[in-house]
């Protein structure tokens, strides 16, 4: 194990803290939001600029330290809230995740002063303990067993970088596809992932997140239920997806019962959280709807099973608008669907060309570095794509991106690299 400081300027990571605030969404643990390259890529590829950037430093760093050459395998922004924790485990502990040799998290922000608790803790070896400042990276074995202890005030922000030495597993050339748009399908994660021990299940939040919800016998679903997990053909009456904005609020309200106070809305107060969508988004609506407020029904959408209708839902807006739903980063989807086009600064191309995105090392197969040009080529090719998607997905638009009520940390770096 090492701990390596320095790695990351404190620019860099405050910069990927507003990147992580921006297109996190649930889906990695309870109180926790995450957002992967993917993510990233998905919903505002210039934001790529800073994450790849970040990794490629990282990945150095480790690998200089660990005197081997690595291959990224994932590449995840990670928002700790209060209440979140990982107790003791390795970070291989999964059947699927065997070829993952090494991990290193990068720290964004400070242990003591922007959040507290959250301590890592290594269960043998030294140092057995490393608290969070931004820049310091901490890379070990992914056989390592560790701990995060809870966190319990303010928001703890780490960029998670796990490592392979198997290239079919790099990240690079999938991070690549999605980028020049090639179809690259998506591996389905055990239904087990996606349930928290109340039962709630993280693919209904993502939906409600998005504000859509499924219908079934003309209720609302929060749940996973057993019936309709299956998704046997024969399930009658199917599944149907609906435009739910109430169901928007109920997501609020479990963020908030989760998490404590740490949810930030609007303004940054939980209790004004929800008010920009009250005043837009169907004020009239009781907080619990029932099957009969699910008010349109998108036509002909409907399904045998969760897991094909979040599918078929996030392929229907073309993996694009997915992730950029959570509640805080209308910056973004505003930026996405009503913004001006953003301009691509010409620094960063400069700056780019160090920021080779694939390897070419001994294991992998032998690539040329893309070059800042074809990342232009493959930014704009993704922008126009999307430009186009958006604008033939308008009736899925959620009816709260029109509220027009956008919001913005102060401390955000400007929405575009400089
Ligand atoms: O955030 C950290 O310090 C470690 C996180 C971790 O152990 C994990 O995501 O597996
Ligand atoms: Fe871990």
């Amino acid at each position: 194990m090492a701990v390596i400081d320095g790695v990351l300027s404190q620019d860099q990571c405050r910069r990927l803290v507003w990147v992580a605030r921006c297109l996190s969404v649930v889906g990695y643990r309870a109180c926790v939001c995450s957002a992967t390259i993917f993510d990233v890529v998905a919903a505002c590829p210039e934001l790529l600029l800073d994450v790849v950037a970040a990794r490629q430093a990282v990945r150095e760093a480790v690998e200089k330290a660990l005197d081997r050459p690595l291959l990224v395998e994932f590449t995840g922004l990670v928002s700790w809230r209060p209440g979140s924790e990982i107790k003791w485990h390795h970070d291989a502990n999964r059947p699927y995740l065997q070829q993952r040799a090494f991990s290193a998290v990068s720290y964004l922000n400070s242990s003591g002063h922007d959040f507290q608790g959250g301590t890592f803790r290594f269960q043998t070896g030294q140092p057995n303990q490393v608290h969070a400042v931004p820049g310091r990276v901490v890379a070990y074995s992914a056989q390592a067993v560790h701990c995060v202890e809870p966190i319990t005030a303010g928001e703890r922000f780490t960029l998670t970088l796990w490592f392979t030495e198997a290239p079919a597993h790099c990240e690079d050339a999938k991070v690549l596809a999605r980028l020049t748009g090639s179809p690259q399908s998506q591996p389905g994660l055990p239904v087990s992932m996606w349930r928290l021990p109340d039962g709630t299940d993280l693919r209904l939040c993502r939906l409600a997140m998005a504000g859509f919800a499924l219908v079934w016998q003309g209720r609302v679903l929060h749940g996973t239920e057993d019936c309709v997990e299956q998704g046997y053909s024969g399930l009658v009456p199917k599944l149907k997806l609906a435009v739910q904005p109430a169901v928007f609020r109920l997501w609020l309200c479990w963020q908030r019962a989760t998490a404590g106070s740490s949810y930030c809305g609007p303004g940054g107060d939980p209790d004004t959280a929800a008010a920009p969508l009250t005043a837009t988004a169907g004020a009239h609506e009781p907080l619990e709807p029932d099957g009969s407020l699910a008010a349109e029904i998108v036509k002909g959408a409907h399904f045998d099973g969760i897991q094909q209708a979040v599918l078929a839902l996030q392929q229907l807006m073309q993996d694009r608008c997915w992730p950029c739903c959570s509640t805080r980063e209308r910056v973004c989807e505003a930026h996405l669907f009503e913004g001006p086009t953003p301009q691509f600064p010409a620094p960063t191309c400069t700056w780019l060309r160090s920021c080779e995105l694939r390897r070419h090392n001994s294991g992998a197969p032998a690539q040329p570095p893309i070059t800042a040009d074809e990342l232009r080529v493959a930014v704009t090719a993704s922008q126009a794509a999307l430009a186009k998607k958006c604008a033939a997905l308008q009736v899925l638009k959620p009816r709260w991106l029109d509220a027009g009520a956008l919001f913005c940390d102060e401390s955000c770096p400007s929405m575009l690299p400089v």
